[in-house]
């Protein structure tokens, strides 16, 4: 049996012509357009193209789009006042401080500096905080996308057996709250769980965010099974350009699951698209408006 792949470049494009078409209203019915912030210290370059990316897509949906480069020798007192400037400006909706910051810069002060209302990444613990309590609130754009997806291929996770490998606040944590609330039976795996192969094995549903390319084999994976792999990781190749793969073995994961998401082309795509619909979100609550139907 060969695995449906869960295609990303299809439920990006559905979710961002959805993100179009309520920023479309919003500035036809009330003037509102929505602003997206995006601070990056130091010239990474796969940061650099992260950021480029999203610029486009935002002005491409009809936002705004604001970008603040910072040198990798900027001081954090720099990166918070950039902060400070972002939060006093009423056309920013949304702030997203692309992480990681470089070493001299303590990330947990710079997200505890942006303000909730324009927290578009889920980050600060507020916004954590929110989530856990299941209250509304900004949520992570890549758990998004994950939920997004596995809703492709389930119409309902209650009772499935989820198992989530790896426990990030970006990623691990949150992916694990939005499958609470969907009611599946949520396992949060690390580095130190025993057994890993025989504990992933137990999964109906298996999210893959460990950063480490090709962890994740395939008799790790229960006959059926579907497979969100979050990993974005650039490995090299022979001509030097490098390429992107996952943290599932791709090749011996299609000949298992049932339903997998391919890298690239999968949960990154997805993780921009839900940005937007952050950055609409915090744009709508702003303006005391209710939420979006996206
Ligand atoms: N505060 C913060 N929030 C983030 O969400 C955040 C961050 N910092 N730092 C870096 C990571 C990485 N990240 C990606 C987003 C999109 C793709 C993406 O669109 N990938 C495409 C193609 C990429 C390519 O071809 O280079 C794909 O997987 O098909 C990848 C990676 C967000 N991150």
């Amino acid at each position: 049996m060969t695995a449906r792949l869960i295609d990303g470049k299809t439920a990006a494009e559905a979710v961002r012509a959805g993100v179009a078409a309520e920023v479309a209203r919003l500035s036809a019915a009330h003037g509102l357009v929505p602003g997206l912030a995006v601070v990056l210290v130091g010239d990474d370059p796969a940061s650099a193209a992260y950021v480029r990316s999203k610029g486009k897509q935002t002005v491409a949906a009809g936002m705004r789009s604001f970008e603040h480069r910072l040198p990798a020798t900027a001081t954090q007192d720099e990166v918070l006042s950039v902060v400070a400037q972002l939060n006093a400006d009423p056309s920013v909706h949304g702030i997203l401080v692309q992480l990681p910051v470089p070493k001299q810069i303590d990330p947990h002060a710079v997200i505890l500096a942006i303000d909730p209302m324009k927290d578009v990444d889920g980050l600060h613990p507020l916004s954590a905080g929110l989530l856990a309590s299941g209250l509304p609130g900004l949520v992570p754009c890549t758990p998004l996308g994950c939920l997004y997806m596995a809703k492709t291929v389930h119409a309902s996770l209650a009772g499935m057996e989820a198992v989530v490998v790896g426990r990030s606040n970006l990623v691990g944590k949150p992916v694990a709250q939005l499958l609470l609330r969907e009611n599946a039976t949520v396992t949060i795996a690390h580095s130190q769980t025993r057994d890993l192969p025989a504990v992933c094995r137990r999964a109906d549903l298996l999210v893959a965010a460990v950063g480490k390319p090709g962890f994740i084999r395939g008799d790790w994976i229960k006959p059926g099974a579907t497979v969100i792999d979050v990993g974005i990781n650039r490995v090299p190749t022979a001509d030097g350009k490098g390429r992107l793969t996952g943290d599932v073995a791709f090749e011996e994961a299609v000949q298992v699951a049932g339903a997998v998401t391919p890298v690239p082309g999968g949960v990154g795509l997805m993780t921009v698209a839900f940005l937007l619909v952050n950055t609409v979100r915090a744009a709508c609550a702003a303006a005391g408006l209710p939420a979006p139907k996206i």
